[in-house]
């Protein structure tokens, strides 16, 4: 507060020689003074009214009513300027004269002024002890650490949440300058030097005392003359968070390596089912399969069971979509036909009691952008056909129960071993659909069609077998001779199969016809693919004949065996060049 807010103009004064004793009755409150000026306006000192007011009636008067006033002033009446600040007044004065810059008095400033404006300081610095209170409070209760600092860096105070998170005490630190503190080795870095030294907020991350991680941003703080005055800065302790953050990427580095050890295992698990051949046939369809693998047609499987249906169908999804797509398979065999609808399309939440409450995707959805294979799609009751053809041509499904349609992007791969065409023409199966399915056929023929895919699928299943139980057993040179011959009802399955029992039932390395199932003490002879009728009952019945003899060297008994006559018997035996081979 300045001197000229509180100062009474000043309406009466004195001059030093002699003056007349002037009144002073009627001076503003709290005035006992007046200043005593010279003659060239400038004060001298002050005169205390009520030594005046003694003086007025005494014998010191001059005759005429003047008096001296000499005796009476006092010099030690501070003078202060109107400009000036109250504070510049020494602590113990009750009153001042107020002079203008040419050393003029322009006012006075007496005790109850200077009374008032103390009260008001007062009142002033109460509200401003409050304030810098509740502030100290506010900084004790954080939860982050507060660290405050002179504009040099000395250290002026910080809270018990900074003592906590760092163990450093306030009494160890308490006015020590932050360099020395770093020297100390306290920290590895200081913000509050940064921003001493870049006058901006700086946040870095500091190691204290070598163990803890703080997070820590230093706050300029610049008084009225834009001077650095402090630096206030908050401390996080990090630590957890960095464990958190090594732990998460530890997580991450482990889900990384599980999806690929999963996506290895998937492309293994597809691998096992590689593809075995070496007839012409299966090349063919394995050139097909490739072929359309690439984009995005329907495709039809047929073959009889065991076939490797299933096995195309994934090799087709491998190397179209990928093992990273979805491939589901449905068998519309197995599953009853109410609950087929709600497998393959889903159903709403409460489309019917007991199903569950958020509903359910259905097969379609789950293949979304991946393949959805239909296995023994010649068993799918009529009344799902029409269903299944429309989600096909239109790329969209309705749940069971529900209103919405959900679009989805598919390939379908469509198997079955029946004969499509007749159950069609029986009103079996719906044209339009068997049509919509067809767009590209791959048949698979039976294993007793391409013989000569049989030791190749031998050798990897012998070797797969081996592998899994640990075992290096071997096929005796007629094992195989027999396994090639036989007809093999059960295609490629029935062989895995049997190979499995020979191998596990061994007690020898070497598998021995004997380990055969019954089936195979029956030998069978094929005439190779693409013989005519009759020569393949000539070729038989030539086998039969010499198979037949081998066993038992004598015509006669053959006949027996075989159920003809004799004379058949040699008729036949000469037609096919038997007779002449004996004598040789
Ligand atoms: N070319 C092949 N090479 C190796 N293994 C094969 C081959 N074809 C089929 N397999 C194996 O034979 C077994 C039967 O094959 P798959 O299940 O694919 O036949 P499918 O025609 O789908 O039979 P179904 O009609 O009964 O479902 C499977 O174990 C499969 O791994």
């Amino acid at each position: 507060m300045k001197a000229a807010d509180i100062m009474v103009p000043l309406q009466q004064f004195l001059v030093t020689d002699l003056t007349e004793v002037p009144s002073v009755e009627n001076l503003p409150a709290g005035i006992d003074f007046l200043p005593v000026i010279d003659t060239g306006q400038q004060v001298v000192g002050t005169i205390d009214l009520a030594a005046l007011r003694l003086q007025k009636n005494a014998a010191a008067l001059y005759p005429g009513g003047f008096l001296d006033l000499q005796p009476y002033i006092s010099q030690q009446v501070p003078r202060i300027a109107a400009d000036d600040d109250l504070d510049a007044l020494p602590g113990d004065v009750t009153r001042a004269v107020v002079v203008d810059a040419a050393g003029k008095a322009v006012g006075l400033i007496g005790a109850t002024d200077l009374l008032g404006c103390l009260r008001k300081k007062l009142a002033e610095f109460k509200h401003q002890l409050s304030l810098s209170k509740e502030l100290a409070d506010i900084i004790e209760s954080s939860y982050d650490g507060i660290w405050v600092t002179d504009g040099q860096g000395n250290v002026l105070a910080i809270n018990s949440a900074y003592e906590r998170l760092s163990g450093i005490k306030f009494s160890e630190v308490r006015g020590k300058n932050m360099q020395q503190l770093v020297d100390g080795r306290y920290f590895d870095q200081s913000a509050t030097l940064l921003v001493i030294k870049e006058k901006k907020r700086v946040t870095i991350n500091q190691l204290i005392k070598g163990t803890r991680r703080m997070l820590v941003t230093g706050n300029p703080v610049f008084n009225e003359q834009g001077e650095l005055s402090r630096v206030v800065t908050n401390v996080r302790d990090v630590t957890d968070l960095v464990n958190l953050q090594k732990q998460l990427a530890r997580t991450k580095e482990q889900t990384l390596k599980y999806e690929t050890e999963l996506s290895h295992l998937r492309s293994l698990h597809i691998q096992d089912d590689d593809i075995i051949y070496r007839s012409q046939t299966m090349a063919r369809a394995v050139e097909l399969a490739l072929k359309i693998a690439e984009v995005d047609s329907t495709v039809f499987i047929t073959g009889e069971s065991g076939t490797g249906k299933d096995v195309i169908a994934k090799f087709i999804h491998k190397h179209g979509k990928g093992t990273a797509k979805p491939f589901i398979k449905i068998n519309c065999a197995a599953i009853p036909d109410q609950l087929l609808e709600s497998e393959l399309f889903g159903y709403e939440g409460g489309a019917f009691s007991g199903a569950r409450k958020e509903g359910k995707p259905g097969m379609f959805e789950l293949a979304h952008k991946g393949t959805l294979f239909l296995d023994e799609v010649g068993d799918l009751p009529l009344m799902l056909q029409a269903k299944l053809l429309r989600a096909i041509q239109e790329k969209e499904v309705l749940r069971v129960g529900g209103t919405q349609v959900r679009s989805v992007n598919v390939r379908i791969i469509a198997a079955t071993h029946r004969n499509m065409a007749e159950m069609v023409k029986a009103g079996h199966f719906r044209k339009d659909l068997y049509y919509r399915l067809m767009v590209v056929p791959i048949h698979l023929t039976p294993l007793r069609e391409r013989r000569e895919d049989i030791p190749p699928l031998i050798k990897h299943f012998v070797d797969r077998i081996n592998k899994r139980y640990d075992y290096s057993k071997r096929l005796s040179p007629e094992v195989m001779s027999r396994l090639v011959e036989y007809s093999w009802p059960g295609n490629i399955r029935e062989l895995e199969n049997v190979l499995e029992r020979m191998i596990v039932t061994a007690g020898e390395d070497e598998l021995t016809p004997d380990l055969l199932p019954e089936a195979f003490s029956h030998k069978v002879h094929f005439p190779g693919r693409g013989t005519k009728l009759k020569a393949a009952v000539e070729e038989t019945e030539a086998y039969l004949l010499a198979e037949a003899y081998r066993e038992t060297p004598s015509w006669a008994k053959v006949a027996a065996s075989l159920g003809v006559d004799r004379a058949t018997v040699f008729r036949k035996a000469a037609k096919y060049g038997l007779l002449k081979k004996e004598k040789e």
